[in-house]
């Protein structure tokens, strides 16, 4: 079994984390009080707790609630750099390598700050971040448009005005009941003759047919979450036969990238137990699976327990984490020879060393 210390040194990358589910329960409480918003505890320790446990609701729409206090603390250039930059520090000390974050920037103008203001504001934050961080780490950026809201098509050409400048993709989140991917088909259109990456948070609290529309009507590279795909899997465990769908078996021919979040989606009912969990019957069958943490803090959550509530579940070792942070690197919106450095000088060079120590 891998011990903490392996875990925590191993080179990770995480491809699905938002900054707004992400903060320090410190950093909430002392941005909270120099605006005067109000918060449910007072205490750092408590207001963690709170978090995890209101965020433990069972439902996607119950959960995205909670948002409403880190979005709120997160309304000036100033708190958005300080959030940015801690978020970069606790990844790179957590062993992540490689992150690409997301966030919504329409969420954060109530201060009187422009979408391009926002942006600036993380990058700069990111930068800070990757120049102090305790280990090495490359962030980029992913632009987030609501999907209960009407402007995807502004939050893509922001994408891919800042497609130099730390931003590599574009998604879509929020509650997806009733919000399908194709209500913003305009933008992905868009992004999809500007040569622009997206992902698209779907097959998470709804079914197949998001999965489907993401993918056959909107181009999505990647999914966010994308468990469900399951649903178009007959698997024998007595014989270990897996009869595959048209849907799932185009995912897994296309090798199209699922990003997996295990805590988040006991959380929110789309798993009952991480035993029970898809990643482990998708990963045996070869599907393109990544782990990832979602929101850190609504989760209590960071790569490296991500890693470890699947070993214990599903006996994985270093073999399968060199497997899963591959799969991830394979999958970023990084361009190809980015990928490929941090993959050839960093994560295979580690897991060789660690498989050649532990024989
Ligand atoms: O798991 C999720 N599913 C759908 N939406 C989500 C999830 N986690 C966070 N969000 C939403 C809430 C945030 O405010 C927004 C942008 O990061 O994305
Ligand atoms: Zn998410």
């Amino acid at each position: 079994m891998i011990t903490p210390e392996q875990l925590s040194a191993a080179p990770k990358v995480l491809l699905h984390d938002h900054l707004d589910g992400g903060l320090r329960p410190e950093t909430v409480l002392e941005l909270a009080n120099e605006i005067g918003h109000v918060l449910p505890r007072s205490d750092a320790g408590e207001l963690g707790e709170w978090f995890v446990e209101s965020a433990d609701s069972g439902s996607l729409e119950r959960y995205l609630e909670t948002f409403d206090h880190t979005v709120a603390v997160m309304q000036n250039a100033e708190a958005i750099k300080r959030v940015s930059s801690e978020c970069v520090q606790d990844l790179a000390a957590d062993g992540v390598v490689y992150a690409e974050v997301r966030y919504a920037p329409e969420q954060h103008l109530n201060g009187g700050l422009s979408l391009e203001g926002v942006v600036d504001a993380v990058r700069e934050g990111f930068e800070h971040g990757m120049a102090t961080a305790e280990r090495p780490i490359v962030a980029r950026q992913l632009l987030t448009a609501m999907r209960h809201k009407a402007r995807s098509m502004e939050i893509a050409q922001l994408a891919v005005a800042y497609r130099d400048a730390g931003v590599v993709g574009f998604d879509i989140a929020g509650a997806e009941a009733g919000y399908p991917p194709t209500r913003h088909l305009d933008a992905f259109e868009y992004l999809q003759r500007e040569n622009a990456h997206f992902t698209i948070h779907a097959g998470e609290a709804f079914g197949l047919p998001s999965i489907w529309q993401a993918i056959q009507w909107c181009g999505a590279d990647r999914l966010g979450h994308g468990v469900r795909i399951i649903d178009d899997i007959n698997y024998d465990p007595d014989t270990g036969k897996a009869d595959l769908g048209l849907l799932a078996a185009y995912v897994r021919d296309r090798r199209i990238p699922l990003e997996m979040c295990p805590s988040s989606n006991l959380q929110t009912g789309a798993a009952e137990s991480i035993a029970d969990h898809p990643i482990g019957l998708l990963a045996k069958l070869r599907f393109r699976v990544t782990v990832n943490t979602d929101n850190r803090l609504m989760s209590g959550t960071s790569m490296s327990r991500e890693l470890t509530l699947l070993a214990e579940a599903f006996d994985y070792g270093l073999a399968d984490f060199r497997w899963f942070a591959i799969n991830a690197m394979k999958s970023a919106f990084l361009p190809f020879d980015e990928r490929l450095a941090i993959i050839d000088q960093v994560i295979k060079p580690w897991y060789a060393e660690a498989l050649a120590e532990a024989k």
